[in-house]
C-alpha cells in the first residue's frame, strides 16, 4: 500500500505499479508511526467545503473551560442580521434568491485562528469582510403555483432567515418580517404572503432590479456571458471599463428593453407585448401542450416550412437575391395557414411550435436591434426565462441581430438568464454587501441537490412536492429528509443525463436559416437544464494570490479543454469511479447509507461528466482544474469527508518510519550532494534517474541561487505548496523545508484547505511536522518558534499578540479543496503569508503541470512534478511518462 504513496490516484493514470519510493516500499511498523494519526483534527472539526462562510472574528474570545481541547469561541461581532431571501414575482414564473449558510460554525478552527493572528490578520476590533460569505440559490417556481413556492419557503424557514436564524431556533414569531420582492406579483400577492407566511412584501422596481441584477453578473461573475450563433457557444471577456453602455432586452412574459448606462442609470426605451407569454399561450391553444418544455421540445422536431410563407413559395422557388433574401427566408410567418383549406388538426403540433417559436425569437431580435440603432449600442444582453438556455431560441435571435446590423451589434446571453429581477431584488437589501464582492470572492458550484442549509430540514413534511416543483437547484428534495432525496436523486439519475438537444439552424447566408437540424431529441428537463445554473458560493475570504504577475492575463489551466481532452478525462475519470467509490464508502464505514451515498455520488458525478460530454462549456468556461474540483464538492455534497483519510494516515505513517534514515543519509552528504538528492526526493525519489529523464533541468540554476544563499543572501521566505501524504510530503516536502530552514529562509507550508483525493491538508499537516520534529531538531525548533507543535499537540495559543509574529515555520491553507489550483481565489492566510515571500515551490502535476506550468509569478519559482502521465508528457514536452520537472524560474531573468 505505502509502495504507490508518491502517486497521485487519479492525476497519473499511467502511473500504477510504476512509481516507487523504494525507502517506503520497505518501510514495516516504523518508530514514527501513528503520530500523525493521533494528532489530526478530528473529523468534525474539518471545514465541510470551500465555501465555509467565513466569520467575523474581530473580538474573539475562548467561552468556558481553556483547557478543553474544543473550547467553544464566542464571536461578539458576529452579526446574525442578514439577508435571505428575495423574490421577482412575474406573469409566468416566480423566481426565488436565497443564502445559506452552514450552521455549525459556533467555534473556528483553531489552526486558522492562531495563523491568521501571526500574520496579523485580526485586525483589532474592525470588522474583517464586508459580507458574510455563504451561498446563493436560484429556484424557480409556476406562478400559477404559487402555493408550492409558499410551501418551499415555509418548510425552509426562509422568510424566517433559514433554519439557523435564532428566531426559528426560539420558536418565536417576529412579528414584522419585510422580504424584499420585485415584479408584478409583488404587488399583486403581497396579501397572500401575509396570510399564509405573516411577511410584508417590500417592493422594489422592477426595472431598477433587472438593472441591478444584471450589472451584478456582468461584473461579478467570470463566465456569465455568451454569444450563441450556429450552435456555438462562446463565452465573452467583459471588460469592467469598457460595460456602459449597453441594451438590456428581457424576454419574460412581455419583453423590456432597457438602455443602461450604468449602476442605477438606466432608461426602460421601449418593450414588446409580443414575448415568452405569447409563444407559450399562443403554443398551448395550438398545440395542446401541457408545459412550456413540452411545447419547446416539440419545434425541435418541426418542420415550419409547412406553416410558414417563404420567399421560395412566393417566388417560385427563387431567392430574391437582390434584396438579399434566400428562398428559405420566411416571408410571412403562418403565411401558408391562409391558403391551404385546412383546419388546426391538420397542422402538425412540432410545425406549430417552430413556426410560433420562429416568429417570436426573430421579432424580438429586430425589435432590440432597433433600439440598438437608435442610440449607437454595439452590445444586447438578452435575459428572461424565455431564453431558457435554448439552442435554437438563441442562434435565431442572434442571426436577427446579426443581420440587421450587418454584424454590427452583437446579441449575448446570460447563463442567469430569468435571476436578474430577483437577484437585484436580493441586491436592495441593505446590508448583503454584495456590492463589496469582486469576482474572486465568488465560486460557483454544480450541486446535484443535497441539503444546503445546514442539515436537517425543520417544518412540516411537504407531500408530493418533489415532483411538481421545478426548482433550479433540486434541492427540495431533501425535505423529506435525506434518505428520501436520496433515493429519489438515485431514480432520478437517468433522467438527468439524458441528451441535451443541439438543434441549431444551419443559415443559408442570405437572410434565412434552416429549421433545426437535430431530430428527436429530447429536451433537457427543466431541473437538470438547471444544472446550467449553480449555486453561488460568497466566499469573502477569498484573494487573489498577491505575487501573480499578471491577475489579468493569468489563465490557470494549461491545457484547454476541448472535447478531444474532454474525451480523454472522460474516460479516466469514469474508469476511477468504482474505485474512488469503493474508497468513499470504506471511508464512511461501509454501511449501507454509506453505500447508498456512494451510489448516489457515483450517479451525480457521471450526470456532470455526461453533461459536459455533451456540452463542455455547460457550466461556463470549465478546465480541468474545474473537472477536477468538481469531483471532490460532488464527493463533499454526498457527505464524503475525506474518502482517503485512511490510507492517508497509513501513509504518513509509513513515511515518517523512515525519515530518520533518510535524514541521516541527507546530512551526511555535501551540500551540493544534499540539494540534489532532496530535489530528486522530491519527484517521486528513488526512482528517478537524473540527467536521461529530466524534460526541463533547470537544477543547476537552482543549485547557483541557493548555495549563493551562503553567501549571505537566502530566500528571505518560501512557500512550499505541497501535494500528496505519505512519501510524497514526509519524505520529499518536508526535508527540503528543513533545508530552507537551515539556510535561513522562513518556510511556509501551503495545503489544501480541504481534502482532494490523497492530498495532504493544512488541518492534517502541523501534526505530520510534528511526528517529524520527532527526528530532527532542526525541525523541532522551527515549529517550536512557530507554535507549529503547540497548535498540533496541545491546542490554541492564546497569549499571542495580534501582530505579525515572524515565525521560522507555518502551515497555512491554500483556499482550495481540488488537487490544481487557481491562484485568484486563495486564503486570504495565504494571500497575507504571500506578501514577505520570495521564492514559491510548487510541487506535483495538479498544481505545477496541470494548472501553473505556464504562470509567472513577482518572486522566483521553481516547479517540481514528475509527469506521471504518457498523454501529458508527450503533449506538453514531447516526452515520456516518468519525465520531470524542475523549472526554475528566477524573477530578475523574466
Ligand atoms: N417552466 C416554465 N413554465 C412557464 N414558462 C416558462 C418556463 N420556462 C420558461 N418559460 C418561458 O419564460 C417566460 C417567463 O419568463 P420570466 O420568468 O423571465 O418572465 P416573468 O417574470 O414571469 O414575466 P413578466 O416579467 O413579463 O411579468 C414564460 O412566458 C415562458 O415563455
Ligand atoms: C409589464 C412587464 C414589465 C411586467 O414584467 C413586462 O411584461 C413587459 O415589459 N411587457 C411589455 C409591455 C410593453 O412594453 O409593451
Ligand atoms: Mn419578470
Amino acid at each position: 500500500m505505502a509502495a504507490n504513496n508518491n502517486s497521485d490516484p487519479i492525476l497519473d493514470e499511467g502511473g500504477e505499479g510504476g512509481v516507487k519510493h523504494e525507502a517506503v516500499g520497505e518501510a514495516g511498523e516504523g518508530k514514527g508511526g501513528g503520530g500523525a494519526a493521533a494528532t489530526q483534527a478530528p473529523a468534525a472539526m474539518l471545514p465541510r467545503s470551500g465555501s465555509r462562510p467565513q466569520l467575523d472574528l474581530s473580538g474573539a474570545a475562548i467561552h468556558g473551560n481553556l483547557e478543553d481541547r474544543n473550547p467553544t469561541i464566542l464571536l461578539p461581532n458576529q452579526s446574525d442580521d442578514i439577508s435571505h431571501l428575495a423574490l421577482d414575482i412575474g406573469g409566468s414564473l416566480i423566481k426565488l434568491v436565497y443564502f445559506s449558510r452552514h450552521a455549525e460554525h459556533s467555534s473556528e478552527d483553531k489552526r486558522k485562528l492562531s495563523t491568521k493572528r501571526r500574520l496579523g490578520m485580526l485586525n483589532g476590533g474592525r470588522r474583517s469582510y464586508p459580507v458574510l460569505g455563504g451561498r446563493l440559490h436560484f429556484v424557480k417556481f409556476e406562478t400559477g403555483k404559487l402555493n408550492e413556492c409558499l410551501d418551499f419557503i415555509s418548510s425552509k424557514q426562509l422568510h424566517r432567515g433559514g433554519v439557523d436564524s435564532p428566531s426559528w431556533r426560539s420558536g418565536a414569531q417576529p412579528d414584522n418580517i419585510v422580504i424584499k420582492a420585485t415584479g408584478g406579483g409583488a404587488f399583486k400577492y403581497a396579501d397572500l404572503f401575509k396570510e399564509r407566511l405573516g411577511v410584508s412584501l417590500e417592493k422594489e422596481d422592477e426595472m431598477d432590479c433587472l438593472v441591478a441584477g444584471a450589472n451584478f453578473l456582468l461584473k461579478s461573475i467570470r463566465h456569465e456571458a455568451f454569444t450563441h450563433m450556429d450552435g456555438q457557444k462562446e463565452y465573452v471577456q467583459i471588460d469592467q471599463n469598457d460595460l456602459f453602455p449597453f441594451l438590456l432586452v428581457n424576454v419574460g412574459s412581455g419583453v423590456s428593453i432597457i438602455k443602461v448606462d450604468g449602476h442605477g442609470k438606466f432608461q426602460r426605451v421601449s418593450g414588446t407585448n409580443v414575448g415568452g407569454g405569447t409563444y407559450w399561450g399562443l403554443g398551448r391553444l395550438m398545440t395542446k401542450c401541457k408545459s412550456f418544455d413540452e411545447l419547446l421540445e416539440l419545434s425541435q422536431r418541426g418542420d415550419n416550412s409547412t406553416i410558414d410563407m417563404l420567399v421560395g413559395d412566393i417566388y417560385g422557388g427563387l431567392d430574391y437575391s437582390k434584396i438579399g433574401l434566400s428562398a428559405s427566408t420566411i416571408a410571412s410567418s403562418f403565411g401558408k395557414t391562409i391558403s391551404d383549406d385546412k383546419e388546426l388538426s391538420d397542422y402538425r403540433p412540432e410545425d406549430i411550435s417552430l413556426s410560433l417559436l420562429r416568429m417570436i425569437s426573430y421579432n424580438i431580435g429586430q425589435i432590440s436591434y432597433l433600439n440598438a440603432l437608435r442610440y449607437g449600442l454595439k452590445r444586447i444582453f438578452f435575459g428572461g426565462f424565455f431564453i431558457r438556455g435554448h439552442a435554437y431560441t438563441m442562434d435565431t435571435i442572434s442571426f436577427a441581430v446579426n443581420f440587421w446590423s450587418k454584424g454590427e451589434a452583437k446579441a449575448m446571453f446570460l447563463r442567469h438568464e430569468g435571476f436578474l429581477g430577483a437577484l437585484g431584488a436580493f441586491m436592495s437589501y441593505e446590508k448583503h454587501g454584495l456590492d463589496d464582492l469582486r469576482i474572486h470572492h465568488l465560486v460557483e458550484r454544480f450541486p446535484m441537490g443535497a441539503p444546503y442549509v445546514g442539515g436537517k430540514i425543520h417544518g412540516p413534511p411537504l407531500g408530493d412536492l418533489n415532483e411538481k416543483a421545478s426548482t433550479s437547484t433540486l434541492d427540495h428534495g431533501n425535505l423529506n429528509g435525506f434518505i428520501s432525496w436520496m433515493e429519489k436523486f438515485v431514480q432520478k439519475g437517468t433522467q438527468i443525463t439524458a441528451p441535451v438537444p443541439v438543434g441549431f439552424p444551419v443559415t443559408t447566408g442570405m437572410g434565412g436559416f434552416e429549421r433545426p437540424t437535430a431530430k428527436g431529441d429530447i429536451l433537457r428537463s427543466d431541473a437538470s437544464a438547471a444544472l446550467n445554473v449553480g449555486v453561488l458560493h460568497l466566499v469573502p475570504t477569498l484573494d487573489v494570490f498577491p505575487l501573480l504577475e499578471d491577475p489579468k492575463m493569468y489563465e490557470p489551466n494549461t491545457i484547454d479543454l476541448d472535447l478531444n481532452e474532454y474525451k480523454y478525462w472522460f474516460k479516466i475519470l469514469s474508469d476511477h469511479l468504482p474505485d474512488l467509490v469503493d474508497k468513499a464508502v470504506a471511508s464512511e464505514g461501509g454501511t449501507d447509507d454509506a453505500k447508498r451515498r456512494g451510489d448516489a455520488f457515483a450517479h451525480a458525478f457521471s450526470a456532470h461528466l455526461a453533461r459536459l460530454m455533451e456540452e463542455p462549456a455547460a457550466y461556463g468556461k470549465f478546465g480541468l482544474a474545474n473537472l477536477l474540483e468538481l469531483r471532490e464538492e460532488c464527493l463533499r455534497e454526498f457527505q464524503f469527508v475525506d474518502a482517503y483519510v485512511s490510507i492517508k494516515q497509513r501513509e504518513n505513517e509509513a513515511s515518517l518510519a523512515v525519515l530518520p534514515d533518510l535524514l541521516m543519509e541527507l546530512d551526511s552528504m555535501n551540500e551540493e550532494a544534499r540539494l540534489l538528492a532532496l530535489i530528486e526526493g522530491v519527484l517521486a525519489a528513488n526512482i528517478f534517474d537524473w540527467g536521461s529523464r529530466a524534460c526541463i533541468d533547470d537544477f543547476d540554476m537552482f543549485k547557483k541561487r541557493m548555495l549563493a544563499d551562503k553567501k549571505g543572501q537566502p530566500y528571505k521566505r518560501a512557500l512550499l505548496f505541497v501535494d500528496n501524504s505519505g512519501a510524497d510530503v514526509v519524505l520529499g516536502m518536508i526535508p527540503l523545508a528543513r533545508e530552507l530552514l537551515r539556510n535561513g529562509t522562513e518556510v511556509v507550508l501551503v495545503a489544501n484547505s480541504l481534502p482532494a483525493l490523497n492530498d495532504v491538508t493544512a488541518n492534517e499537516l502541523p501534526g505530520i511536522v510534528a511526528e517529524a520534529a520527532k527526528h530532527c531538531g532542526i525541525l523541532r525548533k522551527a515549529a517550536e518558534a512557530g507554535g507549529l507543535i503547540f497548535d498540533a499537540m496541545a491546542g490554541i495559543q492564546d497569549d499571542l499578540k495580534d501582530e505579525p509574529v515572524s515565525v521560522p515555520l507555518m502551515v497555512v491553507e491554500n483556499g482550495c479543496g481540488s488537487p490544481c489550483i487557481d491562484f485568484r481565489q486563495v486564503s486570504s492566510e495565504l494571500a497575507a503569508a504571500a506578501k514577505d515571500a520570495d521564492l514559491l515551490i510548487l510541487e506535483g502535476m495538479g498544481r505545477s503541470l496541470h494548472t501553473n506550468l505556464n504562470a509567472r509569478f513577482k518572486c522566483d519559482t521553481l516547479k517540481l512534478a514528475m509527469v506521471k502521465n504518457q498523454r501529458l508528457a508527450e503533449k506538453l514536452f514531447n516526452g515520456n511518462i516518468y519525465d520531470c520537472i524542475c523549472k526554475f524560474e528566477p524573477v530578475h531573468l523574466t
